[in-house]
């Protein structure tokens, strides 16, 4: 396949269209970050919110003003099309994107980052060199973090067919409100009038930032995701007998909190012991009827287990559960429990992973290749197709938090790696064959 000549012929036009376009990609990140502000600080657009559906309809918006075909599917997924002169490619794009959904409090990159730099990336290669061969596509995903709903990437779930609204349509939130109901009231569902999915993806590619220290502490410019851990999300429910606080003796007590104080304890020094990359997290805890006076009679806590072997991440599970059941009758509790996440640790693709190492070396970047501790879209695009990641610097690796920062210039830097991967693909017609 013959290379296409570019619309902007010289080096200087390129470079000046680049630089508008890292221009852009920061003036949208900070309109993004607009969106959802919270008053703690930080933003909070969660899934089906007003706030979420503000930041689809802008960058439809955004996108559309520019030229590129936007198209809703019926989660509520954006996607913005570069088509290709290959018609065989124009139901099979390459995707590349993130989340658009945040944490409570969440920060200004973390989704967003890979959501704009994807669709301004399109505009770069297409204002520079013209329609692609092969079709690109941009997509803003609904849903990743699991923030509002128990159930995290619904948005790269259902793209891939690997989920759909039976499974997730009757799944509610804290305030008794089902997915289905909040989509609808969105405009999306099942009943929308919008396609399942518009497109199958050819292979994903997300830029986003590291959310952890390595990078910044290391002082390198990119990481190249070698693979991504495996999760799982527990509800646990530990029973016992709430009862007045000032009659009832310490000895007679069914006290849910203690017996699950020594389970939590336990599960920490098991986590310990396994060592790294296993974590274990206990990240909410509801103690009820939750009053100074009275003996709490039950707790409902979550817990967050990962790491990148499968086999082990398992017998940590039954050996927490054990730990869980043992303290239970030992205090005289009830324990229940209930999984909500469960997904495997993934491989990203390697020939991506050459091709990005590639990319920096030529381009002058440090990088290192690192395994992701966080859950990403591009575990789930891995189970269909091909999937690779890009990180830039979290500073102090702070991340899920309101000061969540990456400078400009790192920005520009995973910018750069990821233009240059998205026209390896779309232009160049470089096979995988
Ligand atoms: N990149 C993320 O922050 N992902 C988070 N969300 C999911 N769904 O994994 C996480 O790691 O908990
Ligand atoms: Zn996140
Ligand atoms: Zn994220």
């Amino acid at each position: 396949m013959s290379e296409p000549s570019p619309v902007k012929s010289t080096e200087a036009d390129r470079k000046a269209a680049f630089a508008a376009s890292c221009h852009l990609l920061h003036e949208l990140l900070e309109e993004l970050s607009n969106i959802g502000k919270s008053e703690e600080g930080g933003m909070t657009r969660l899934l089906y919110s007003s706030s979420w559906l503000k930041a689809q309809q802008h960058l439809q918006h955004v996108m559309q003003g520019k030229g590129l075909v936007t198209s809703f599917d019926q989660s509520g997924n954006l996607y913005a099309l570069l088509e290709g002169t290959d018609k065989n490619s124009r139901h099979k794009p390459l995707f590349t994107g993130s989340h658009i959904d945040t944490v409570i409090s969440g920060g200004k990159f973390d989704g967003a980052l890979g959501v704009a730099a994807g669709m301004v990336a399109l505009l770069y290669l297409n204002e520079v060199y013209g329609p692609p061969v092969r079709s690109l596509a941009a997509v803003s995903l609904c849903e990743e973090e699991g923030s509002r709903f128990p159930f995290a990437f619904w948005g790269s779930r259902s793209v891939t067919s690997l989920s759909d609204w039976d499974v997730a349509g009757d799944l509610k939130d804290t305030e008794g409100v089902s997915m289905l109901e909040a989509a609808e009231i969105c405009g999306f569902g099942p009943i929308s009038s919008y396609p399942v999915r518009p497109f199958e993806p050819d292979g994903y590619l997300e830029l986003h930032i590291e959310q952890g220290a390595v990078l910044e502490r290391t002082g390198t410019s990119i990481g190249i995701v070698t693979d991504i851990v495996g999760q799982k999300r527990l509800d646990v429910m530990i029973t016992g007998e709430a009862n007045h606080a000032g009659t009832t003796p310490m000895n007679y007590r069914k006290d849910a909190l203690i017996g699950t104080t020594e389970m939590i304890i336990r599960i920490h020094e098991l986590a310990l012991s396994y060592g790294d990359p296993l974590v274990a997290t206990v990240g909410t805890m509801e103690l009820l009827p939750g009053a100074v006076n009275v003996v709490p009679g039950k707790v409902i806590f979550t817990l967050d287990i990962r790491h990148t072997d499968k086999g082990i991440m398992n017998r940590f599970i039954q050996e927490a559960l054990l730990i869980i059941s043992e303290s239970a009758v030992r205090n005289q509790l009830h324990a229940e429990w209930q999984e909500h996440l469960s997904v495997d640790p993934v491989a990203m693709d390697e020939r991506w992973i050459e091709r990005i190492q590639n990319a920096c070396e030529v381009l002058d970047f440090s990088y290192r290749k690192m395994p992701s501790g966080a859950g990403h879209d591009a575990q789930i695009f891995a189970e269909v197709c091909k999937a690779a990641m890009i990180f830039v610097p979290s500073q102090k690796g702070l991340s899920h938090h309101p000061e969540e920062f990456t400078s400009e210039e790192e920005i520009n830097r995973g910018f750069r790696v990821l233009v240059e991967m998205l026209y390896q693909y779309g232009y160049r017609g470089k096979t995988d064959e």
